[in-house]
C-alpha cells in the first residue's frame, strides 16, 4: 500500500470543527513521517484550518462545496453554522456530496481513505482500490455505550429511557455512565441523520464495513472500553492516542495576551464550550451570573445564546459595569490552546467535547465541567468520576438547567487553596499530565499506529 514515498491518505472527516481538527492534527503527525496527505474540506473551512497545516508540501487542501438542502440556511457549510437540530440536514447535505468525492478519490488514487459519519465511503472503496480506516474523534466510551452491534434495537421496537440507561451487555465501566434523566438525549441515535438513515445504522455501518476501525484514544484512558468495542466488531481497533500538536504555530493575540497579563498566575478562569454549543438566553445569563459570583477574574468566550445577534445584547442588566476590569464575555473564537497555556489562567471550564478534554488534560488548569451532548456527559465522566481530575457542575435533577449558585461552587471547589477537592483533583491531573506529555508518549502512539496500517 505505502510506495517508497509513504502512504497517500484521503482524510474525509465529517464538517464539524470538533472532526475536522482533530483530522488535521493526525495529518501532521503522519505528515512528519514523510506520508502524503489529501484533505477533503467545506469551502470556508479551509481559511479556518489552514494555519494548523504544519506540512503544506505534503498536506494538500481540497475543498468542496457543499450543496443547499431545504431546511438549512443558505450558505450552511459546518455544523458550527447550524443548531444541532439542523445536524441531520447537513448530513444529507454531505451525503448528496457522495458523486463529487467520488469523482475527486479516482483523481487523486489514495492508499487509504480515513472517514467517520460517511458511511458510504466503504462502497468507493473496491471501485476505486483503497483501504478504508474509520476514524473517530470522539470517546471509546461514547461509542461503546451507545453504538455498537449489542444496542441495536429489536425490529420496530422504540427504546425507552429507562432502556438506554442501561449499558449494553458486556460494557465494561461501572463509572462511565449515564444518569436516569440524561439517557433520554441517547434516544437522537436512533432518530434520522441524513436521509432515511439513522445516527445509529450511518455509524455502525461506517464501523462495520471499514477495514479497520480506529480512535483518539489511549489505552491509559480507555483500554478496556477499546477492547470491547474490537470484540463488538470483530475487528482491530488502532489507537492514535490523543494527537496533539506539540507546540502552538500562533502566539496569542495581543489584546487577549495583555489582557491576561494584569493577572496574577493561575488566577483567571477561562471558559468555551467548543464550536457546537448555543445556550438559550437565560442559561446564559445564569452562567455570566455565576461567574460574577465567583470573584475571581474571567474570560467567557462563547457563541450568543439563541434569539439573540451578540453576547453584548444578551448581557445581564448592569452585569458589565460590575465586572469592568476584572472579566470579559467574548461573543467569538479565540484560540483556546493558546489561553490555556498562558500563566495567568488558572482553570477551564468547558463542555467536555472530546478535543477540549485532550486540550484540558494537556494545560496545567484546574477542570470543571459542564457537558451538554450525551458524548461530553460521558468525557465528563470520565473525567469526574473514573480519573476524578475534574469538578462537574451540578444540574437540576430532572432538567437541564444549571443555577449560578452551582456554577460558582464548582468553580471555588476546584480553584479554593484549601479546598479538598481542589487538591484531590490537582494531584491527579498532574499525574495524568505526566504521563500523556512524557517526552515519547504520543510519538510511541503514532510510531504503533503507522506500523498497524502498514499490516493493514
Ligand atoms: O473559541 C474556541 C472554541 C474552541 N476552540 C477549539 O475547537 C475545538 C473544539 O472541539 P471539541 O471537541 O472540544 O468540541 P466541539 O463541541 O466543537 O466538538 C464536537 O466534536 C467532538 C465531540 O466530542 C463534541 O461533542 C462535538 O460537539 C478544540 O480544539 C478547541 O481548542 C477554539 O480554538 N476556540
Ligand atoms: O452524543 C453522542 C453520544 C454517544 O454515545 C456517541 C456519540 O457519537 C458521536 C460520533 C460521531 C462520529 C463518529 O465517527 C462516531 C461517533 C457523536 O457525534 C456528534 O454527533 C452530533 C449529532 O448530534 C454532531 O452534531 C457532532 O458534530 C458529533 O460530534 C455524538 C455522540
Amino acid at each position: 500500500m505505502a510506495d517508497e514515498n509513504g502512504f497517500h491518505i484521503a482524510m474525509f472527516p465529517w464538517f464539524a470543527t470538533g472532526h475536522m481538527t482533530p483530522f488535521l492534527h493526525l495529518s501532521n503527525k503522519l505528515a512528519e513521517k514523510g506520508h502524503r496527505i489529501s484533505f477533503l474540506l467545506p469551502n470556508k473551512a479551509k481559511h479556518q484550518l489552514e494555519h494548523f497545516n504544519l506540512h503544506p508540501s505534503l498536506i494538500t487542501f481540497y475543498t468542496l462545496t457543499v450543496p443547499h438542502v431545504e431546511g438549512l440556511p443558505p450558505g450552511t457549510e459546518t455544523a458550527s453554522d447550524v443548531p444541532i437540530f439542523l445536524t441531520s440536514l447537513l448530513a444529507t447535505a454531505m451525503d448528496n456530496m457522495r458523486d463529487r468525492v467520488k469523482d475527486l478519490l479516482q483523481k487523486l488514487k489514495p492508499s487509504i481513505v480515513f472517514y467517520d459519519m460517511a458511511h458510504w465511503i466503504p462502497e468507493l472503496a473496491s471501485e476505486i482500490g483503497f483501504k478504508t480506516v474509520n476514524y473517530n474523534v470522539v470517546s471509546a466510551a461514547s461509542i461503546a455505550i451507545a453504538l455498537v452491534p449489542s444496542r441495536k434495537p429489536v425490529e420496530d421496537r422504540t427504546i425507552t429511557g429507562a432502556e438506554l440507561m442501561e449499558p449494553p451487555q458486556g460494557y465494561p465501566s461501572s463509572t462511565v455512565l449515564l444518569r436516569r434523566h440524561e439517557a433520554q438525549g441517547l434516544s437522537f441515535i436512533f432518530l434520522e441523520f441524513g436521509k432515511d438513515i439513522t445516527f445509529y445504522d450511518r455509524i455502525t455501518i461506517a464501523m462495520k464495513r471499514s477495514h479497520a476501525i480506529s480512535i483518539r484514544t489511549c489505552r491509559e484512558l480507555e483500554g478496556s472500553l477499546c477492547d470491547y468495542i474490537a470484540r463488538e466488531y470483530h475487528k482491530p481497533v488502532f489507537l492514535t492516542g490523543p494527537v496533539l500538536p506539540e507546540s502552538e504555530k500562533e502566539d496569542l493575540q495581543e489584546k487577549w495576551a495583555n489582557w491576561l497579563k494584569g493577572f496574577e498566575p493561575g488566577t483567571v478562569v477561562f471558559c468555551a464550550f467548543g464550536s457546537q454549543v448555543v445556550l438559550e438566553k437565560q442559561q446564559f445569563q445564569e452562567l455570566v451570573l455565576g461567574f460574577e459570583l465567583t470573584g475571581l477574574p474571567f474570560l467567557i468566550a462563547l457563541k450568543p445564546p439563541f434569539g439573540t445577534t451578540s453576547v453584548e445584547e444578551a448581557l445581564p442588566e448592569g452585569f458589565e459595569e460590575r465586572i469592568r476590569g476584572r472579566g470579559i464575555v467574548y461573543g467569538g473564537w479565540v484560540q483556546q490552546p493558546a489561553i490555556l497555556s498562558h500563566p495567568s489562567v488558572g482553570c477551564f471550564v468547558n463542555h467536555c467535547g472530546f478535543g477540549s478534554m485532550w486540550e484540558s488534560l494537556m494545560s496545567d488548569c484546574q477542570i470543571v465541567l459542564v457537558p451538554h451532548l450525551a458524548d461530553q456527559i460521558l468525557n465528563t465522566r470520565l473525567l469526574a468520576e473514573e480519573l476524578k481530575v475534574a469538578v462537574e457542575v451540578e444540574r437540576d435533577n430532572k432538567s437541564t438547567w444549571f443555577s449560578r449558585e452551582s456554577l460558582c461552587r464548582a468553580i471555588k471547589s476546584a480553584m479554593d487553596r484549601d479546598s479538598e477537592v481542589g487538591g484531590l483533583i490537582r494531584e491527579n491531573h498532574a499525574k495524568w499530565k505526566e504521563v500523556l506529555a512524557s517526552p515519547s508518549f504520543m510519538g510511541d502512539y503514532i510510531e504503533k499506529f503507522i506500523q498497524d496500517l502498514q499490516d493493514l
